[in-house]
């Protein structure tokens, strides 16, 4: 059994607090015994406009936030070392459709245990979306998508398969990384409220069974701006292969905090042992392998 960490805090558009509360998110969850810390998507800021997050991310500050996430997990003791998922922007190499400024990537970046990038993963499928009563959401305006699948990668937890937000209404790319050996997938994000009340908790729920793996959702929460026109749902959530929910942070306010489980790989065998889903697939009949 390894115990991770899921770390939930609001970003702002201001870069460098963010920083300093992620990099004290990793110290907490270092001292609380916890080997791997999830993070939400866009950990390093929350703009309050497309052309602020556009400036942002060129932003000097842009660039200290992973160096300073890197310092902070390469100051940890040497037993009590954490390995890193943090949500954040990039700048792409295209530029957007309207305009001739260069677009974002949005991305998840794996930081191991020395403090080193191992691996980035851009997110697939944009939030395109109309909420009725709800936000109107256009990420792809300014954020090019990502073209590839990241085969699960090596941590002190197993297997993690790389996933952004609304990357989870999408079942195929779960049973993707399943399929390429996931015992663990990670969906860091930053939820509507509107979205995440109806949805949320079903989809981890929903792709942990599908899957039979931990699900683990770290998700921003709370107002991103003074006027809270932007606001993220929280109530991260880590859930086991079975879709029992071993931790799940509670909505009572924005601060800072840590979750934790425990991962154990002998819940995930006996899981995929008694209910053989991936031996009784169907090609056959569907006409593709997931
Ligand atoms: O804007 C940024 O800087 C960071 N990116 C996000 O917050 C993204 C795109 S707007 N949010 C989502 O994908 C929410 C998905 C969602 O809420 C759902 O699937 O219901």
């Amino acid at each position: 059994m390894v115990l991770t960490a899921v770390g939930q805090f609001c970003a702002t558009n201001n870069i460098y607090s963010n920083a300093t509360v992620v990099c004290d998110l990793i110290q907490r969850a270092s001292a609380m015994g916890a080997k791997c810390l999830f993070l939400p998507e866009a950990s390093d800021y929350i703009a309050g406009s497309s052309a602020e997050s556009l400036e942002l991310v060129r932003s000097p500050q842009a660039r200290e936030f992973v160096e300073r996430i890197q310092e902070a997990v390469r100051q940890l003791p040497k037993n009590k070392s954490v390995e890193v998922s943090v949500g954040i922007h990039e700048i792409a190499n295209t530029v957007c459709v309207d305009h001739d400024k260069q677009r974002l990537k949005n991305v998840l970046l794996w930081i191991d245990s020395n403090g080193e990038v191992k691996k980035s993963y851009q997110k697939v499928h944009l939030f395109d979306v109309d909420v009725p009563n709800g936000p109107i959401l256009r990420e792809s305006l300014t954020v090019e998508p990502g073209t590839e699948i990241v085969p699960p990668i090596d941590t002190a937890i197993g297997k993690v398969g790389l996933a952004i937000c609304y990357d989870i209404r999408f079942p195929e790319m779960a049973m993707r990384l399943r399929s390429l050996g996931a015992q663990v997938l990670a969906f860091p994000s930053a939820f509507t409220v509107r979205t995440g009340m109806a949805h949320w908790e079903v989809l981890a729920r929903a792709r942990a069974i599908d899957n039979q793996c931990y699900v683990i959702m770290p998700g921003l929460v709370g107002k991103h701006d003074l006027e809270g026109k932007r606001q993220s749902w929280g109530h991260s959530i880590i859930v086991d292969p079975w879709g029992t929910i071993l931790a799940q942070a509670p909505d009572t306010d924005a601060e800072p905090r840590i979750i934790v489980a425990d991962i154990d790989h002998s819940v995930t065998k006996k899981v995929r042992e008694n209910m053989p889903l991936w031996e009784q697939r169907r090609p056959d009949v569907f006409g593709y392998q997931v």
